[in-house]
């Protein structure tokens, strides 16, 4: 990841926020389904809309394609202990859909709002599971994740579309989640949190001098009797098509 900071042009700006997301979705996000794209974080900009500090603590995230361009990432994404950790759940055909490298920096680290992974990441049925590692220590100072038990038996509550002429949108309004429900996933670097697709989580803004890096991919079903939404957010160029894990 250091590696491709360098190599990146900060003036190709774009802010991640999933607050407004739906006006502050782009073309750079669409594109960066089949793509490395950017992403700052909200606070990085000063009034004058030049960055605070270096764009290496100003990123938010970087995605989404992570686990197919890039050579480290792709071996580590492929790697047999990840197809295990798949089989063992009972994909037969895990279909990798995206990736992000997430940093919640120190003070500016932006929240996640609470949300279930399927909204984005949509196939019928119903086979989003996302594998989420913590590279480094994530405690409740520095944006740990929280779940909420049981919640992913409820049912999908709603989705995040795109429409014919590119424009994405929510079907429904965000659910009042019980703020109460959510647990502390703190977890010490090197911890892999499985996430069901309909299970809600949420990461708070991370006020602390510490980061809290994180690499998190979505796996789909692609067997036979599984079929990817096309309305899904993220559409993969013909050029560039996604590829299963084996079978
Ligand atoms: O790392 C975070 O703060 C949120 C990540 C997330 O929502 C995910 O990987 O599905
Ligand atoms: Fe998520």
């Amino acid at each position: 990841m250091d590696a491709l900071l360098a190599d990146f042009d900060p003036r190709t700006i774009s802010i991640f926020t999933t607050k407004n997301q739906v006006e502050k979705t782009d073309n750079y996000f669409l594109r960066s389904a089949s793509d490395i794209g950017f992403f700052f974080e909200e606070k990085a900009f000063d009034e004058q809309g030049q960055l605070r500090q270096p764009k290496e603590l100003s990123i938010n995230k970087v995605g989404h394609a992570l686990h197919d361009l890039d050579p480290v990432f792709r071996q580590f994404s492929r790697s047999p202990a990840v197809e295990g950790v798949l089989r063992s759940l009972g994909y037969k055909r895990p279909l990798p859909v995206q990736s992000m490298y997430i940093f919640k920096q120190p003070s500016i680290g932006g929240e996640v709002v609470p949300h279930q992974d399927s909204t984005f990441i949509h196939t019928t049925p119903l086979s989003c599971v996302g594998l989420w590692w913590a590279l480094e220590d994530a405690s409740r100072d520095n944006g740990c994740l929280w779940g909420m038990k049981g919640v992913h038996k409820e049912g999908l509550k709603r989705r995040f579309k795109k429409a014919e002429d590119g424009f994405v949108s929510y079907d429904l309004p965000d659910t009042a989640w019980d703020m109460t429900r959510f647990e502390p996933l703190e977890c010490e670097a090197g911890t892999l949190v499985l996430l069901h697709g309909e299970n809600v989580h949420y990461s708070a803004e991370n006020t602390s001098p510490v980061s809290r890096h994180s690499y998190s991919m979505h796996v789909v079903e692609s067997a036979p009797g599984t079929t990817w939404s096309p309305d899904n957010w993220a559409q993969r160029a013909p050029e560039n098509p996604w590829q299963p894990f084996y079978g």
